[in-house]
C-alpha cells in the first residue's frame, strides 16, 4: 500500500501550534509549534522530562493542552471517526492486560475499531511475535511488550504513526528491526512521528528532527543540516597553563571551554591558530588535537542547559 504524496492529499500532516501544557507550577510543553510532516521518519528528541510524552499525548487527545492547538489534517484527533485506521501509536508498552494473550490483546482492539481478525495475525507476524501470540501478555519482556505495542499501532494500517521511546527494552538485533520498520513505513508514505531522549537511536532512522529542551524547541530541521551545525570543528588543547591560554584564545575570538585539569576545549578556532597563538606566548601545548563532534554531541550541546536530569548518553 502506499500513502505517497502521489495521492495529491495535504492530509497525514501533524500540526503543532503554539502547544502548551501547564501542570500547577511546571509547564511541560511551551508554546510549541512544528509541523510533522508525511514520507519520512521524523525524530522527536530532548532529555527526559523535555515533554516529549507531553506533547503526543496532546496531539492524541489524551490530554488537553492549556493553550495552542495539536491538530491531524487538520482537525484535532477527537474529531476523526476513523480511529486506529487514520493514526497508530505506541504510548506505554504495558497497557495490555497482563492476563490476555497477545492475540486476545489484539483482537479485542480490532474488534472495537471495525478491523478484521485476519489483521491480528498480520502485525503479530510483522512485530515478529507470531511464536507467543497464545502467551500471556504478563510472562512477556520488556522488548516483547514494546513489539506488541508496535503491533498494536499498525493494526490499522494508519497513515498517521507515533511512538513514544518505541527501542527502550529491545536487544540490538530489536534496534535493527525496528528501525528498518520505520523507514519502511516512511517509505510506503506514512507520517512516523518517534520519540527519544538518545541522537543515537535516530542518526540512522530519521529524515528530520524535532529537537525539544523543557517544552520548548531547539531545532526543526533536517539530520543533514542539524549534523552540519553541530559538527563545528573543535580543537582539543592539553598545556600546563591553561588559564593562560584559555584567556590568550579567548582575546582572539574562541570560544574555550576547562574541561578539567590541564583540558581546554577550543570552537570557532582551527588547531594551527590555537599552536600559532601559544608559541606566541611561549605557552607549552601537551597536545592539540582537532575534531568533529559527533551528532551524539551535536544533540547534547543543544540541550544543555534544558535538561531536567543529567543526561549521561548511554540510556
Ligand atoms: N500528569 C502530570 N502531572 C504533573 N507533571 C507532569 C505530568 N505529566 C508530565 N509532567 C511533567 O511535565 C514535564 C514533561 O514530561 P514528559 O513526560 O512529557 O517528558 P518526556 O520528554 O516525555 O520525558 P520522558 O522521556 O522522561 O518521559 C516533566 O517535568 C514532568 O514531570
Amino acid at each position: 500500500m502506499s500513502y505517497g504524496a502521489a495521492s495529491g492529499s495535504v492530509d497525514r500532516v501533524i500540526e503543532v501550534n503554539h502547544l502548551t501544557k501547564r501542570y500547577g507550577a511546571v509547564t511541560a510543553v511551551n508554546a510549541l509549534t512544528f509541523t510533522v510532516r508525511p514520507g519520512r521518519v521524523t525524530g522527536f528528541l530532548g532529555p527526559n522530562g523535555a515533554g516529549k510524552s507531553t506533547t503526543m499525548r496532546m496531539i492524541l487527545g489524551l490530554n488537553r493542552p492549556t493553550s495552542g492547538s495539536a491538530t491531524i489534517d487538520g482537525k484535532p484527533f477527537a474529531r476523526h471517526r476513523a480511529g486506529l485506521r487514520h493514526v497508530g501509536a505506541l504510548l506505554d508498552a504495558g497497557d495490555a492486560h497482563p492476563g490476555r494473550s497477545a492475540a486476545a490483546h489484539l483482537w479485542a482492539l480490532a474488534r472495537g475499531n471495525g478491523l478484521p481478525r485476519r489483521r491480528v495475525a498480520e502485525v503479530l507476524s510483522e512485530v515478529g511475535l507470531e511464536g507467543v501470540a497464545r502467551r500471556r501478555v504478563g510472562g512477556f519482556s520488556l522488548g516483547m511488550r514494546q513489539r506488541l505495542g508496535i503491533a498494536a499501532a499498525l493494526l490499522g494500517d494508519p497513515p498517521v504513526l507515533l511512538f513514544d521511546e518505541p527501542v527502550n527494552g529491545l536487544d540490538p538485533e530489536g534496534v535493527r528491526w525496528i528501525r528498518g520498520m520505520f523507514r519502511r513505513l516512511a517509505e510506503q508514505g506514512r507520517t512516523v512521528l518517534v520519540s527519544s531522549h538518545l541522537m543515537s537511536e535516530m542518526e540512522n532512522t530519521a529524515g528530520h528532527l524535532i529537537v525539544i529542551g523543557r517544552g520548548q524547541l531547539i531545532a526543526d530541521e533536517s539530520l543533514t543540516a542539524f549534523a552540519a551545525r553541530g559538527a563545528q570543528a573543535r580543537v582539543t588543547v592539553r598545556t600546563p597553563d591553561p588559564d593562560e591560554l584559555a584567556a590568550v584564545l579567548a582575546i582572539d575570538g574562541a570560544s574555550v571551554r576547562r574541561d578539567g585539569g590541564d583540558v581546554l576545549t577550543v570552537t570557532g578556532m582551527s588547531a594551527g591558530r590555537v599552536g600559532e597563538l601559544a608559541f606566541a606566548r611561549r605557552i607549552m601545548l601537551y597536545e592539540l588535537a582537532p575534531r568533529t563532534a559527533s551528532l551524539e554531541e551535536a544533540f547534547m550541546e543543544s540541550t544543555a542547559g534544558h535538561a531536567d536530569h543529567v543526561v549521561d548518553g548511554r540510556g
